[in-house]
């Protein structure tokens, strides 16, 4: 074992610039830290991502983010090989299962044998059935959800189901289970769908409905094992922050916290980074996408990624010789770019240990699970050969 602790930190959408195969979604020419640094003018002061290489890591640095003379740490870009460019596969390709078979999506709405099952079991009728940007659905159907009782279905281009309903209408209880029914349908082999999703809001009316932090999502279990269950059946130590239980459906973590906020998110951080164990924490910090990349807000993104800096320096700081940090992302979600989707790109790998002697290029690196497999060959843990460790390269 190199490192007694290794954390593992996904900036949920922050993505370093279009993937070579980014035509293939219509993303062509995105870029979320680039174009959030352009939409700064200078202005997106991130010191502690500066240091440890995020501009290095690019072809052209970010506005505003200088181009570290010497890092004492490793950077490089990832590049994912899943059919998706959601959480999920983000999230399980990291950890050495990559999704190659596309899961359903619904670009036209869900298909009526669906929406009649939905409607038996509830006993409520279905309104908007399209792809949609759930702020804006809600804004629009909010109050006739509320008249009539009905669910607002909707999806996005990624593979979900969502479902919404105002909290005095529909108590949270009856939305869930209306959910975990929804989940039932969609597990294969006709459709195999990797999230429904929860979407509870409150407020008086269309102009000031807001989403609670009541959200739940119903993930499809990994279809295999994965690189979590792998480090807890070998005793290692696995902490999941913020999405990540949701996202294995708590398969292979032995802690876990859920995340109000960004903020929320990194004191739960600052909490384990007290605790003395040997393991793997690994963290999925959210606001980015859900807040600002959805929202398509570029001013929230750059803020959002400043306060995230300022809390990056704390645990920079705080980090002993021993640990291993190791930030990425799982998708793009660039918010200067058209619609409310994700979008298909390259993400940064940042890797850092105060007790590194130099530092340098790890080059792009595919699959995702490159991550996982350093992560097990750092523990000694073997794997399922998707994936190779880095761990050599660091020094
Ligand atoms: O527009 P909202 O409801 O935030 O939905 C977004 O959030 C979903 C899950 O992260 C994505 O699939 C995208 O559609
Ligand atoms: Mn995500
Ligand atoms: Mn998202």
């Amino acid at each position: 074992m190199k490192f007694k602790r290794v954390f593992g930190l996904v900036m949920d959408s922050v993505g370093a610039g279009a993937a070579p195969d980014a035509a293939k979604y219509g993303d062509e020419g995105s870029d979320t830290l680039g174009h959030v640094g352009h939409h700064f003018a200078g202005k997106l002061a991130l010191p502690n991502l500066a240091k440890i290489g995020l501009s290095n890591l690019r072809d052209t640095p970010i506005e505003g983010v200088p181009v570290a003379d010497n890092p004492h740490a490793y950077y490089g870009k990832m590049r994912e090989i899943s059919a998706g460019k959601d959480s999920m596969d983000g999230h399980w390709e990291m950890m050495g299962l990559p999704v190659r078979k596309a899961l359903s999506t619904f670009p036209n709405g869900f298909p009526q044998d669906i929406i009649d099952k939905l409607e038996a079991f509830s006993g409520r009728k279905v309104i908007g059935n399209r792809p949609e940007s759930g702020t804006k659905i809600i804004a629009e159907l909010g109050e006739q959800q509320m008249e009539k009782g009905d669910l607002i279905v909707y999806t996005s281009g990624d593979s979900v189901i969502q479902i919404a309903a105002h909290e005095d209408i529909i108590p949270l209880d009856e939305l869930y289970k209306i959910c975990e029914y929804a989940r039932s349908l969609v597990n294969g082999p006709e459709y195999l769908v990797g999230r429904i999703i929860a979407r509870p809001y409150v407020g008086p009316d269309g102009q000031h409905f807001t989403r609670t932090a009541n959200r739940r999502d119903f993930t499809l279990e990994p279809t295999a094992e994965t690189d979590m269950d792998r480090l807890q059946a070998a005793g290692v130590h696995v902490v999941g922050v913020g999405k990540i239980n949701d996202i294995f459906s708590g398969h292979g973590i032995d802690e876990g916290y859920h995340n109000e906020s960004n903020m929320d998110g990194m004191d739960h951080v600052d909490h384990v980074m007290k605790e003395d164990f040997t393991g793997f924490c690994f963290i999925n910090l959210v606001d980015f996408d859900a807040m600002y990349g959805h929202r398509r807000n570029p001013d929230g993104f750059g803020n959002a990624l400043m306060d995230f800096d300022k809390r990056l320096g704390t645990v920079l700081d705080n980090m002993n010789d021993d640990d291993l940090l190791m930030i990425t992302a799982d998708h793009g979600n660039d918010p200067t770019f058209t619609g409310s989707d994700h979008t298909r790109e390259q993400v940064p790998l940042l890797v850092y240990s105060p007790s590194f002697k130099q530092g340098g290029s790890l080059g792009v690196r595919s699959p995702f699970a490159d991550f996982g497999a350093t992560v097990l060959d750092n523990f000694g843990v073997a794997g399922n050969g998707e994936g190779h460790s880095f761990l050599a390269d660091l020094k």
